[in-house]
């Protein structure tokens, strides 16, 4: 648990496919590219990877879709996702809840990074720049839940302290959940809602955790004096 009270929270939002529009992002840019090429239209989008598809496409295509969000101005220039800037600005304000954006860059860095930082600065104002994590690692960020449209977050941590909430993304949105991982179709869904079940579950956590350590509550005599 994130935070030093039960009722805490500390929520990680990612920035593609959740706060900015990358899959959009992607296929305007690649239109205006290369016009006569094939493309895949978003309906069609299957797999986190919009090079692999494209590169199913036909092997070219790959480089080709990557040489579009490898471009300077490509990451400043993404429009935000439906309700995301009021989603997270509301988010913030919440009592005892706590928001980092968290993102992982390019491994061709060199636009990616600092436009992030702009887009961040741009649209959600200088107060969020500072609350912005880059990493090519989100398990061992510590936090209690994490938005983001990734279907599958590996890294050093197997056991990550976070909830990972799939956020609904075209090359997600054809995947089905097993109980009991839960999905946000977008931010008109009930993100409040998934916040205070998790504010909840802290706080019973935590309340629980007390009533063991101390071993003078019901539970602690209950474990020591099983019936
Ligand atoms: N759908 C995607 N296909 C390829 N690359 C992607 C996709 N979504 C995001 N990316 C890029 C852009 C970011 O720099 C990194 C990781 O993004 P994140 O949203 O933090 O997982 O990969
Ligand atoms: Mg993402």
């Amino acid at each position: 648990m994130a935070g030093s009270a039960a009722s805490r929270v500390r929520a990680l939002v990612d920035m593609d496919g959740v706060l900015a529009d990358f899959e959009g992002g992607v296929l305007r840019a690649f239109l205006a590219r290369y016009p006569g090429e094939p493309h895949v239209e978003l309906a069609e989008r299957r797999g986190f990877s919009v090079r692999d598809q494209y590169r199913c496409l036909r092997e070219d295509l790959g480089a080709k879709v990557a040489s579009v969000y490898e471009s300077p101005g490509f990451f400043l220039g993404l429009e935000p996702i439906p309700g995301a800037i009021e989603a997270i600005q509301e988010m913030i304000h919440m009592q005892d809840t706590e928001v980092f954006i968290c993102t992982s860059p390019l491994l061709k860095y060199e636009h990616c990074i600092l436009e992030k930082y702009s887009w961040v600065e741009k649209h959600l104002g200088p107060e969020f720049v500072e609350r912005l994590i880059l990493t090519w690692d989100k398990t061992i960020v510590s936090a209690d839940l994490l938005f983001d449209d990734k279907d599958t977050i590996k890294g050093a941590e197997s056991k990550p302290s976070w909830e990972h909430i799939l956020f609904t993304c075209c090359h997600n949105k054809h995947l089905e959940l097993q109980t009991p991982h839960r999905r946000l179709q977008s931010w008109a869904d009930d993100w409040r809602g998934i916040v205070e079940s998790k504010r909840r579950s802290n706080a019973e956590k935590k309340c629980y955790a007390s009533l063991i350590a101390n071993g003078n509550g019901q539970v602690g005599n209950w474990q020591r004096n099983p019936v």
